[in-house]
């Protein structure tokens, strides 16, 4: 679906050149990452297969219309100058084909055109069939990235202590030590500095003991410009995405506006800042090579950077895997199956995946993607950024999207409750970190029963006087 919005671009003559390049570098890509030496080659791995898979990953063009379609110049990283050779950037000890995703570029504005609508319906197609959609930065999106990228790494240099120190009992925003989290039962060497909506100690829902509710507990020794405002100014631009995102969903699962969006007034967004180390630098709590478990995310959409090291895989959709982390846990699921898809670092473009809600709202047309964390030769840093419902939102499946296809939850959309987000999101956390102050404090203080309460579950709504 890529080389549909490339070939839209393109007059007739540069098309069959551009996508016959795309499928040559892909295959060329599969070679040089896996190679032929006994060395480089993974155990079961078949390349050859593997370069066929890939080449189907690129759709001829369905229709030449539509040229206000653009895609952005492909700006792959080079695996040479990495020091690791033909090995790719690939985390050593893994299994996965090398997704080549081609580059989306978003438009200034959407405002459901019919290019708008277009792009809808490829990002859709592509999430559908691979899991993941690749996006250009902007260039002043990138600078952001860049300079939350640099906080990001004067933040993980600092003294164990001073890291130690930021975290608050109320929220779970802060710092979480490599080999903290866990997923399915698992220590991840993550590194991480989360950050929730910063909430002062007044704020009436703080005062009032609402679950997650609290500050952002920054680098206290730090100036805000150290750390704070970068990451901040990164992640506000990253809520615009987010918002123009959901509105092209909407146009390509053709519901109406809003449908979507209605849900992240207020929304309860969240990003988490990512260190991990190389793998032959951990501190031995985890399971080796392994950076964090498979799992879902929670909400709606996650928007990733990563530094030009490698270590995301995703699994694309199929219909023999079922899963509704919202139900069930779906942490560490097919973690050691095949089926992997990893995917390379690409300067100057974020990633996009799907959290559970995004899957409950559409009756599982458009399903949470899986995916998992290995740890490379080198320390690598990323930010996932979750664009998210409100905290204190009911979702309740879309009765138009998905029409029966890949709908094994149908009987979701006669759940008269729906799901609370705050709960699940609850929930996710209680679970990852059992042993952080957020979670004592919060079983300690009965902070749970307040989640039932109406005005937690009501939008924008506060908490009553009594
Ligand atoms: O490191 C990445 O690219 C993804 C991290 C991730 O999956 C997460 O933080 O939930
Ligand atoms: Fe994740």
């Amino acid at each position: 679906m890529i080389s549909l919005a490339r070939s839209m671009m393109l007059p007739l003559s540069r098309q069959t050149v551009a996508s016959s390049r795309a499928l040559l570098s892909t295959a060329t890509h599969a070679h040089t990452g896996f190679g032929t030496g006994s060395m480089s080659m993974p155990p079961g791995f078949n390349a050859a297969q593997a370069s066929q898979k890939l080449g189907s990953m690129f759709k001829k063009p369905k229709s030449p219309q539509a040229p206000e379609l653009r895609l952005a110049e492909t700006k792959p990283t080079s695996i040479r100058d990495q020091g690791l050779g033909r090995l790719g950037t690939m985390p050593p000890g893994y299994r996965a084909e090398v997704a080549k995703l081609s580059i989306l570029e978003l438009p200034e504005r959407v405002t459901g055109t019919a290019s708008d609508r277009e792009l809808g319906r490829a990002i859709i197609d592509n999430w559908r069939r691979d899991g993941i959609i690749q996006i250009a930065m902007s260039p002043c999106a990138e600078k952001l990235w860049n300079e939350a990228h640099a906080a990001s790494r004067r933040f993980f240099q600092k003294p164990h202590m001073e890291k130690a120190a930021c975290v608050d009992s109320q929220s779970y925003a802060g710092y979480i030590a490599s080999g903290e989290e866990i997923t399915d039962g698992v220590a991840d060497y993550s590194e991480i500095f989360t950050v929730t909506k910063d909430l002062d100690v007044n704020d009436p829902r703080v005062k009032a003991k609402w679950p997650c509710h609290g500050p952002c507990p920054w680098p206290a020794s730090a100036k805000d410009s150290d750390m704070k405002e970068p990451v901040q100014r990164y992640l506000d631009r990253l809520g615009a995405e987010g918002e123009k995102l959901l509105r092209l969903t909407e146009l390509g699962l053709n519901v109406a506006p809003g449908s979507l969006s209605q849900y992240t007034r207020d929304g309860w967004h969240h990003a988490r800042v990512l260190r991990f180390p190389a793998r032959n630098a951990t501190n031995g709590k985890g399971k080796e090579g392994r950076g964090i478990g498979s799992h879902t995310d929670y909400g709606l959409l996650v928007i990733s950077a990563q530094d030009d090291v490698g270590g995301l895989f995703v699994r694309p959709p199929r219909q023999d895997e079922k899963f509704a982390n919202w139900k069930k846990s779906a942490a560490g699921l097919h973690e050691d199956d095949d089926g992997w898809v990893y995917v390379p670092p690409v300067r100057g473009t974020h990633t996009v995946i799907l959290g559970d809600m995004m899957q409950y709202l559409t009756n599982d047309y458009l399903k949470a993607t899986p995916h998992k964390v290995g740890l490379n030769t080198r320390e690598r840093f990323a930010l996932a950024y979750f664009h998210e419902p409100s905290f204190q939102a009911v979702i309740k499946p879309l009765a138009d999207a998905g029409n029966g296809a890949g709908n094994e939850h149908a009987d979701q959309k006669h759940e008269a409750e729906g799901i609370h987000y705050g709960t699940h999101f609850t929930n996710m956390f209680m679970r990852n970190y059992p042993d952080r102050i957020t979670t004592k404090r919060l079983e300690e203080e009965n902070r749970y029963e307040l989640l039932s309460r109406p005005e937690l579950r009501t939008i924008n709504a506060l908490p009553s006087s009594s």
